[in-house]
């Protein structure tokens, strides 16, 4: 149902991202408003992107992350489509709220600094998030030209920690690799990673030129060095469109036991064959996982790294029933002091 929505000018929308199924998705009751992405998020305000336009409008309430599709209509936000994907991470400091990091992202590109010694845990994590929000996750080992030794270590772990997800080795000082990433960064693209990784410099050689144009938005912190502050949706010059965000030196799992298991499909795939459906690869008679790890082919690590994502992925959510039980608890406190309040009023 398109009927009233404005035609917009598809070639704009269709570069950010806009195809026949969104479209399909306008309410026909959209009178006057124009479909467009959510490029920025502000509080109390976000920036849209419509076909020939970027308007500065009021979100309503509505919870909005970069990468939304929504309907805009007198500078305010009259409905969000759908999301197809989102990438999700709980936020830290022992609370467990989630947090929409950007929406409707096609691949995730996972940045790996080479010269700071491979933190193969954080990349699981990061890959557990990826797979977890729909995209298609991608590894991106940066800065390959300050250490030349160790990129075959480097590529051999990350074979083991990344099963089945293409890793790309790049550098942005001799120009190494950055096509491949450029072929790599399909659709809605989101490079993550830890601060100095080098995505805003990944970002700038991808984004080429266009970059000014679009006034990225950099900070120079006290040091002196730039560090993203926003995440922001800029278009790519060969197509698509890019979100560049703030390092995530902590990230963490909530609701992310898909995400989990396809981050570590070697250990799914191994637990196929335990003797117990609910084996626990501990110490479980007949455990297949722990068969692997004596006879060497599965590292102790991973299993390791893998156990403690699920353990903390399953504390978050009992974190979160219970702290959605004590809330349950705080309402019906408050509504019997209502109806006791109610009860004496007609008495008198
Ligand atoms: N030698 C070398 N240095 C690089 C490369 N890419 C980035 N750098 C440097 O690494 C530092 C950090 O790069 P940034 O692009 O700012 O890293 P970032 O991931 O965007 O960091 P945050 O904005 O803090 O999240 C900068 O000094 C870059 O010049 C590379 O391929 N080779
Ligand atoms: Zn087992």
């Amino acid at each position: 149902m398109l009927a009233a929505v404005p035609t917009p000018d598809h070639t704009t929308l269709t570069r950010y991202g806009w195809d026949d199924a969104w479209a399909a998705l306008v309410p026909g009751s959209a009178d006057g408003a124009a479909p467009g992405r959510v490029a920025r998020v502000d509080r109390g305000r976000v920036d849209v992107l419509t076909a020939d336009d970027r308007v500065h409008a009021d979100p309503r309430g509505h919870a909005l992350a970069v990468g939304d599709w929504v309907l805009v209509g007198d500078g305010t936000v009259t409905a969000v489509l759908p999301r197809r994907t989102a990438l999700v991470r709980a936020t830290v400091s022992g609370r467990s709220d989630a947090q929409v990091l950007a929406a409707n992202v096609d691949t995730v590109l996972v940045t790996v600094p080479l010269d700071t010694g491979l933190r193969t845990g954080r990349v699981e994590r990061l890959l557990a998030l990826a797979w977890e929000s729909g995209a298609t996750p991608v590894v991106v080992l940066t800065k390959i030209d300050r250490d030349g030794e160790a990129l075959v270590d480097a590529l051999g772990d990350l074979a083991v920690a990344a099963p089945g997800v293409d890793v790309v080795p790049v550098s942005a000082v001799t120009g190494d690799g950055l096509a491949e990433v450029a072929a790599a960064a399909r659709g809605t693209t989101v490079l993550v990673g830890p601060s100095g990784a080098g995505k805003s410099t990944l970002a700038n050689a991808l984004l080429g030129a266009e970059t000014m144009a679009t006034g990225a938005v950099r900070a120079v912190d006290g040091k002196g060095r730039h560090t993203t502050v926003h995440r922001e949706l800029l278009p790519l010059p060969g197509g698509g469109v890019l979100v560049d965000t703030p390092g995530l030196r902590a990230v963490g799992v909530r609701d992310a036991a898909e995400g989990i298991d396809r981050a570590f499909a070697d250990v799914v795939e191994l637990a196929e064959a335990c003797r117990f459906a609910d084996c626990a690869h501990d110490r479980e008679p007949g455990c297949a996982v722990q068969d692997a790890v004596g006879g060497g082919t599965l590292p102790a690590r991973r299993l390791e790294a893998y156990r403690k994502l699920v353990r903390e992925d399953e504390w978050a959510a009992a974190r979160t029933d219970a702290r959605l039980a004590a809330e349950r608890r705080g309402r019906w406190k408050q509504v019997t002091k209502d109806q006791r309040a109610a009860y004496r009023a007609r008495g008198r």
